[in-house]
């Protein structure tokens, strides 16, 4: 495991365990049309901590906010989104940034501090030119390095992640999707980033390179000690990968706490539902589905959003907002009933 270190020191900040704090998070997309404006409250008054040396997970169904998210963590802002409230902090070794107050710093601190694994980031690497330049356009600049120096450090990093240095002289159509992927967190994790951000990494690969590439992730998380969010809608593979889990719905937060706890005793009807969901080997019941769908985040839905799908709704869930607080997983729970449904 010796050649698994990381090989600058990572100098934490004293006391130091929360790599990244979000308060009061709101991003909506606006539109106006014809003087009409039109707001999608994709993500709507999110708080939450990430650690240091943790990976955690986000879950929820397509248009839950996932996306919306992170992009706005990673400061990667394109009208017609836009940050309406709240702050999203790192806590990086080489100090604090306050990603909305500090944009010059933040800009600076990304691939260098923090990286972020786009969705369909293996387009990242260019058809007609060689995977060397992928490497060279993205990565050479945050390391001060000249070229033969730099290309050493780049060798001895695919070697550590068991990718054949050769793969550097390759154009992207000669290799396999599982190996294009592989080689996109290589070239993110390059710099040795505190901080990963990864969107559906694995979505669109078969289930035994998605296998093969989670466990690069974890080994570059555990060499790395970085914290990583890691987004998908598989609950499986949140199950594989990941200390702790959020579940959003509709631009929100319905459950977080450690992963096992909440497979073990999920407290958010809506999370009883996405794990009830999975199937098991032998069980060939009908499983219960949900009635109705996901609200248009353009009118959301009064108090908690998911009451009009909700089994065991009441009256207060249709006219109270439910605050994040304490559950019995040993994290928080957004529901005024948490922890009393469960699918027979
Ligand atoms: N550029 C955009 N303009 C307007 N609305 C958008 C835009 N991008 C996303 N949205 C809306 O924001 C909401 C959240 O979308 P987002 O992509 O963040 O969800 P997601 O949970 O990541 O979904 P998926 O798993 O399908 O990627 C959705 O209602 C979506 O239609």
């Amino acid at each position: 495991m010796q050649n698994l270190m990381r090989t600058q020191p990572l100098t934490l900040a004293e006391n130091a365990t929360d790599a990244l704090t979000i308060d009061g998070l709101k991003c909506y997309y606006v539109n106006d049309y014809f003087g009409v404006r039109r707001e999608i409250r994709a993500v709507d008054d999110i708080s939450l901590t990430i650690r240091r040396n943790e990976i955690y997970g986000i879950a929820g169904e397509s248009s839950s906010g996932k996306t919306s998210l992170i992009k706005t963590l990673a400061g990667a802002i394109r009208p017609p989104m836009r940050v309406v409230g709240g702050t999203v902090k790192f806590n990086f070794a080489g100090g604090p940034i306050d990603v909305y107050g500090e944009p010059a710093k933040m800009k600076a601190a990304r691939w260098r501090h923090l990286s972020y694994i786009m969705q369909g980031s293996m387009n990242v690497l260019n058809p007609v030119r060689r995977v060397k330049h992928a490497f060279t356009d993205f990565a050479s600049r945050h390391m001060n390095l000249d070229p033969a120096a730099f290309r050493a450090r780049v060798e001895a990093h695919l070697a550590r992640l068991h990718l054949d240095p050769h793969v550097l002289e390759a154009f992207p159509h000669q290799l396999s999707g599982g190996m294009r992927q592989r080689l996109t967190i290589a070239l993110a994790t390059v710099c040795e980033p505190e901080f990963i951000i990864a969107d559906e990494p694995t979505t669109a690969l078969d289930v035994l390179v998605q296998q093969d590439v989670l466990a690069l992730i974890k080994e570059v998380q555990a060499r790395l000690q970085s914290s990583v969010i890691f987004v998908t809608h598989d609950m499986s593979v949140h199950a594989a990968i990941t200390d702790r889990l959020a579940i959003m719905y509709a631009g929100r937060l319905a459950e977080e706490g450690p992963t096992q706890a909440i497979f073990d005793n999920p407290q958010h009807p809506y999370t009883v539902h996405l794990i009830g969901s999975l199937p098991r080997i032998g069980d060939v019941s009908t499983r219960k589905s949900l009635r109705g769908k996901p609200p248009a985040l353009s009118d959301p839905p009064s108090g908690c959003r998911f009451h009009p799908r909700c089994p065991i709704a009441i009256d207060k869930c249709a006219r109270e907002v439910p605050a994040m607080l304490p559950s019995a997983t040993g994290g928080r729970v957004a529901c005024f009933r948490a922890g009393e449904y469960q699918i027979q």
